[in-house]
Formats: C-alpha cells, sequence, structure tokens
C-alpha cells in the first residue's frame, strides 16, 4: 500500500439528494433487502439493520438469521419477514432468496463460524448490489484474500478494526512489525479508504467521525454525526440505510455517501433529545423518520 496521497481523486462535496419517491409507488417498486445475520449470541445487530432499512423506505425488508431467533426478530419488528436457517448450510434457499431481493446486507453479527462462512461464501457468487459489514468482512480478511470470484457489487464497512483486519490483503503493514493500524488522521484515513477501494474495486466506506467513502475514483467525507453514535449496534443501524437507498435505485457510491450524512444526522437529533450518552441504536432508527423529512 502506498504512502502518496492519492492526486487523481474527485472530492464530492455534498451527498446526493434522495431518490423520488412516487406518490403511486407500491412495496415492490422501493426495494427488497435481504438481511444475512444474527448467531447465538447477536440477535440485535440483523433486527437493528433491518428496521433501519424499514425506516428509510425500503418496501421489504426479510430476515435470514437462525431459526430459534426468528420469533424474538419478528416481535421485536413484526413488519420485518424472515428466513428461518437451520443447521445445514442452507445454501439453495438463501441464495434463491437472495436472487429475489434487490439488495443484500451481509454480516451483522454474523458470527465467524463455520457455517457463516459457507453461507457468505455461498452470496458472493450472487450477481446482486450488497452491504457486506462486521463478520462478512472479518471473514474475508480471515481468508486471506479478496474473493476474486465474487459478483457481488459491494459496499464495504469496516469500522477501525475491522479495516485493520483488511489491510494486509491490500499491502497495509505497520513499519514497526506490529499488527496493522489505521492511521487516525483525515490524510491517512483517506489513503487506506482509496487504496482498499482500488485494491478491491469496491465502495469502501472507513466508519469513524468524519467517515471516508471512496470508490477509486471519487471520495466524500462525510461531517454529519457525534458521540451520540459511539455506542454497540449503530454501526448495524448504517448498514440498514445504506441497502436500503441502494435498493431505493442509487447507485454504491451515492447510496453510501447519503446514507453516511442521514445516519450522522439521525445520531445527533437522537443526542439532542436524549443527550448523546443515553442515545441506544434503535433511537437512533427512530430519528431517521425526522431527517428524511426534513430532507
Ligand atoms: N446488539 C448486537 O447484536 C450487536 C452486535 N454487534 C456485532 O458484533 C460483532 C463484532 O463486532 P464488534 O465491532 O463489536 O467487534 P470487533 O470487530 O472485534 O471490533 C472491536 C475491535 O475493533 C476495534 N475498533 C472498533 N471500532 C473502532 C474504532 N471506531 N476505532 C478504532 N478501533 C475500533 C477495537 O479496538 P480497541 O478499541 O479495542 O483497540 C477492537 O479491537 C459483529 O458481528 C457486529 O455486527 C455489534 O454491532 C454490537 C451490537
Ligand atoms: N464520535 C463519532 N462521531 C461520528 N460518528 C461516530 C462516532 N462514533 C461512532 N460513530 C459512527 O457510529 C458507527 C459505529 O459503527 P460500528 O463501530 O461498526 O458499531 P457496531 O459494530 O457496534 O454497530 C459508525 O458509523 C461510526 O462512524
Amino acid at each position: 500500500m502506498s504512502d502518496e496521497m492519492p492526486t487523481d481523486l474527485e472530492v464530492v462535496p455534498n451527498p446526493p439528494p434522495l431518490p423520488d419517491r412516487p406518490d403511486d409507488g407500491h412495496k415492490g417498486l422501493f426495494g427488497r433487502v435481504l438481511v444475512v445475520g444474527g448467531s447465538d449470541a447477536m440477535l440485535g445487530a440483523p433486527v437493528l439493520a433491518g428496521t433501519a432499512a424499514l425506516r428509510t423506505g425500503s418496501g421489504l425488508v426479510q430476515l435470514a438469521l437462525p431459526r430459534a431467533m426468528v420469533p424474538f426478530a419478528l416481535s421485536i419488528t413484526p413488519e420485518l419477514t424472515s428466513l428461518p436457517l437451520g443447521e445445514n448450510p442452507n445454501r439453495t434457499m438463501l441464495a434463491e432468496a437472495a436472487n429475489k431481493a434487490d439488495v443484500l446486507v451481509v454480516g451483522p453479527g454474523m458470527g465467524t463460524a463455520r457455517l457463516a462462512r459457507l453461507r457468505l461464501w455461498r452470496l458472493l457468487t450472487v450477481d446482486k448490489p450488497a452491504v457486506l459489514d462486521a463478520d462478512a468482512l472479518n471473514l474475508i480478511a480471515a481468508s486471506g484474500e479478496w474473493p476474486a470470484t465474487t459478483s457481488l457489487r459491494a459496499v464495504l464497512t469496516p469500522h477501525p478494526g475491522e479495516m485493520a483486519r483488511l489491510m494486509p490483503l491490500i499491502g497495509g503493514s505497520d513499519p514497526a512489525g506490529g499488527p496493522p493500524r489505521v492511521p487516525t488522521d483525515d490524510a491517512g484515513r483517506l489513503r487506506v479508504a482509496v487504496a482498499a477501494a482500488r485494491a478491491f474495486k469496491q465502495v469502501v466506506l472507513l466508519k469513524g467521525k468524519r467517515t471516508v467513502i471512496a470508490d477509486g475514483r471519487r471520495v466524500y467525507v462525510n461531517t454529519t454525526g457525534d458521540s451520540s453514535l459511539s455506542k454497540g449496534g449503530t454501526g448495524d443501524v448504517l448498514a440498514g440505510i445504506i441497502g436500503s437507498l441502494i435498493g431505493q435505485g442509487m447507485e454504491r457510491f451515492e447510496a453510501a455517501s447519503l446514507g453516511a450524512w442521514i445516519h450522522g444526522r439521525a445520531g445527533e437529533i437522537a443526542g439532542k433529545k436524549l443527550g448523546p450518552r443515553s442515545v441506544l441504536a434503535r433511537d437512533v432508527v427512530e430519528a431517521i423518520g425526522e431527517v428524511l423529512r426534513a430532507m
């Protein structure tokens, strides 16, 4: 990975507007999102992602998650539908659901066990746009190389810890010989996001204060958001928002940029109501409506 700052980038100053929502539309027009995630220890992550997608305007959101969790997940958000996953890899049913969807959100709370890996590898062969988050990224990092055969057109949404795990795949290392680390300054974060986008040929969103979105040619640095978002589950909310915008027809870089902006504003609004310390990820989901109404 080069230490040079790329000089051939278009810096996008503002996120794009929301896509149109025709008055005579129906749920089939506004995107079918499939969220694949959840594991014994983590139910909240896929539910937060799916609920955020519904709040952002998706017509239909289905959660593919372990069978035992389905009743609990649906009792939190009954507007979600489910694909119960059993102990076998269930890869055919999963691939069928993925093929019916307009966009996939893969990884929130999925864990890194064998079944999760098998399911992810099956999904990587589906020709769909996707948001790859959390454990989807950890599984790819653990495999040691970017899956060159993937047909997914993805937005990767690593936090700096996940990005550090991916860095060996783009030739990133710590000069001192320790584990790779993501720089904390703006220029360094931008360099890493652009290098990853170019190496993987995907859209990369590097989370944190001043989230960076890069597609290899363009870069957008988000300015919304504060410490109201510094709590478990808010990244899952972001994955759902971006998936929803892609499902509503937005191009991936634009969806990731606008999604980061909406997510940050929703965090700020929730923080004003409750105080930044007390905001939960679900409060960020609840604030999405206020953000969208004002746009
Ligand atoms: N309710 C639920 O169901 C929830 C489920 N969740 C699910 O949990 C799973 C594991 O995801 P996870 O992010 O919690 O663990 P992991 O990837 O090991 O990250 C921690 C490591 O990364 C680093 N690090 C993190 N952020 C950083 C930053 N901004 N800046 C810098 N470093 C940062 C951090 O480093 P440290 O600060 O400790 O030095 C640490 O090493 C995943 O499936 C997710 O979806 C969660 O979404 C929560 C709610
Ligand atoms: N101080 C902050 N300012 C702006 N955004 C923040 C801040 N703290 C966290 N965030 C945002 O909150 C989200 C946290 O995501 P992540 O670390 O993946 O959480 P989780 O995995 O628990 O859902 C990211 O979008 C990140 O950019």
